[in-house]
């Protein structure tokens, strides 16, 4: 039973509302190595059901299909991404966003402008071992902040050099922060799972440049 729609049976969400955010100096950081880190809130959105719901319906998703190798292959999740200057689709993810940037826009030097969206519908949706390499992530250090919405799902890090792989558990509301070099020292992914698995948003923050 997924518990986000379940509980949006409830909370209609008022667009105009803004959820609750625990304060960022709560995060705890966890220093991965090789000068990347991490920070995790977990419960950063109280209330998050709302939001959950309103992203599903009203964001335009929209599928893709990448080439790999000599065949062109569905991306498994839906996405929408919101460059600089586009309106986010709701105002918990302005609120997000400018929550974000009072805490970390001093230490980065700069401040976080884009928001990718991913819809992962049920539990055969994933994205792949990656660092977000586009641009400067693959040369600087930086930062790309995840709130996440919806049904839990693992988010896996592993260092590019070799070596163990960590794992965090990304519930409903939970915010996880990846910082300094960890785009192009480490690689993330959402792997499949046979387990049921219901619906889950992931919400991407990053500075302009970095992909
Ligand atoms: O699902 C997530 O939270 C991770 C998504 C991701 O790594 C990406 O879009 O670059
Ligand atoms: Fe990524």
């Amino acid at each position: 039973m997924d518990l986000a729609l379940q509980g949006s049976l409830f909370d209609e969400g008022d667009p105009g509302r803004e959820e609750p955010f625990l304060p960022l100096d709560g995060t705890r950081r966890t220093t991965l190595g090789a000068g990347a880190w991490i920070d995790v809130l977990p419960g950063w959105l109280a209330g998050a059901d709302g939001l959950f719901q309103r992203l599903a319906t009203r964001v335009p998703w929209h599928a893709e299909r990448r080439r790999m190798y000599d065949r062109t292959v569905d991306v498994p999740r839906l996405l929408c991404f919101y460059g600089e200057d586009d309106p986010l689709p709701d105002p918990t993810l302005e609120a997000a966003k400018a929550a974000l940037n009072r805490h970390y826009a001093p230490q980065l030097g700069e401040p976080l402008r884009t928001t990718g969206l991913c819809y992962y519908r049920d539990g055969r949706d994933s994205v792949a071992w990656h660092g977000d390499t586009i641009g400067r992530g693959s040369t600087h250090d930086t930062i790309v902040a995840i709130l996440s919405v919806g049904a839990a799902r693992p988010l896996l890090l592993r260092p590019r050099a070799g070596g163990a792989t960590v794992r965090y558990a990304l519930g409903h509301g939970d915010l996880l922060v990846m910082g300094g070099s960890c785009q192009r020292t480490w690689e993330h992914s959402v792997p499949k799972t046979s387990k049921p698995a219901g619906p889950r948003i992931s919400v991407q923050f990053r500075p302009r440049g970095v992909r």
